[in-house]
């Protein structure tokens, strides 16, 4: 690997990481997401070391938010780019955006619209270990269950014909600040994460150092493992799930149910040989597709209780005034108000 200049361990474990997972194949148009910040500069420019070897043809994309602690921030991007001889894209929110939440929604846009206008297979962005661990801890916090702990996975569809990678999930925030500082890169340093009325910055500048230095100082590789594993456990009791949920959604024979338009239903028979942690799943799944309202985790608990219920037992009404019933082997999704 010596013909590339200030090979590092980063450099090293990155070609790894890429070669083992597949993620960015050889002579792919690359579309790397560059906030200024340490994390994807770092990405940027590990990724620019390495192309000779993946021939990638890299672009940049800043999105500008149009927040006034942003201000100069794009330029400074552009001109590393320019420094780097890679095209640079930009794109101006049209109106300030209010919450970070519309922020980013924003920027997903923003980037899709780059990537499929300009021929990007791929968009990468400079998640770390960091945010992974943070993500499992905001998750927890709120209540969420397997799915929503398994969050930040390595690669997703972001839209028809482009794909979100985050190459960096193996590595630290404190290990892409020490590779800018060594490569001379000049951050951006984001006042937005500064500000601790925010619950994210709070878990990474407040709870993350307290679990470093009271329980565990290896918290991040921890919680982030906890993602890993999770994400291929998820992936199989959802695809499991989608079975079971395809056979106890089967639709009766017209002797069985002459009623042309039958409202939403699940064979019990079905559901009562599936384990409990794929039958919640199921009803959950179907409930989600049936009711345009998000339900609770009681809601959801007592549509599972009717797997197992008397004849003419019913839920309460949910929102949107639908009501699960049993009818002898189904449990019938009642939408008449
Ligand atoms: N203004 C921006 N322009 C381009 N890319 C950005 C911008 N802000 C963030 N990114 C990309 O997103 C990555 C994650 O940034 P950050 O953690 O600030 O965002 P986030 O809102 O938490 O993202 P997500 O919702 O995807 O978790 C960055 O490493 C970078 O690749």
């Amino acid at each position: 690997m010596s013909e590339i200049p200030s090979w590092t361990p980063l450099h090293a474990r990155l070609h790894r990481t890429l070669r083992q997972k597949k993620l960015l194949p050889k002579n792919q148009q690359v579309l790397v997401a560059v906030s200024g910040g340490q994390d994807s500069l770092c990405l940027s420019k590990l990724l620019l070391d390495l192309q000779p070897k993946w021939k990638w043809q890299l672009g940049i994309a800043h999105c500008d938010h149009r927040w006034t602690y942003d201000e100069g921030i794009s330029l400074h991007v552009q001109q590393i780019a320019q420094s780097w001889g890679l095209p640079f894209h930009l794109r101006i929110a049209p109106e300030v955006k209010k919450s970070e939440s519309a922020a980013r929604q924003w920027r997903y846009q923003a980037l899709i619209d780059i990537a499929q206008t300009q021929g990007y297979a791929t968009v990468v962005t400079g998640h770390t270990k960091s945010d992974r661990a943070e993500t499992v801890l905001y998750n927890l916090i709120r209540g969420s269950g397997t799915d929503g702990l398994q969050a930040l996975t390595w690669e997703r569809p972001l839209a028809p014909g482009v794909r979100l990678v985050r190459p960096l999930l193996d590595t630290s925030r404190s290990e892409t600040l020490q590779f800018c500082e060594q490569q001379q890169l000049s951050i951006w340093v984001d006042a937005y994460n500064q500000d601790l009325n925010y619950a994210r910055n709070r878990i990474r500048q407040e709870l993350i150092p307290y679990l470093k230095t009271h329980f565990n100082p290896q918290v991040e590789t921890a919680l982030s493992q906890i993602a890993e594993i999770l994400r291929a456990d998820v992936e199989y009791l959802e695809n499991t799930a989608e079975q079971i949920q395809k056979q106890a959604m089967a639709v009766p024979t017209v002797e069985e149910d002459p009623a042309s338009n039958s409202p939403p239903r699940l064979n019990r028979l079905v559901l009562q040989q599936a384990p409990l942690a794929l039958q919640r799943r199921v009803i959950r799944k179907f409930l989600q597709e049936n009711q345009t309202k998000a339900l609770s985790f009681e809601q959801i608990e007592a549509v599972t209780g009717l797997i197992a219920a008397p004849n003419c037992s019913r839920t309460s009404s949910f929102p949107g005034g639908v009501t699960a019933l049993v009818e002898e082997e189904w449990i019938i999704l009642n939408t008449e108000v």
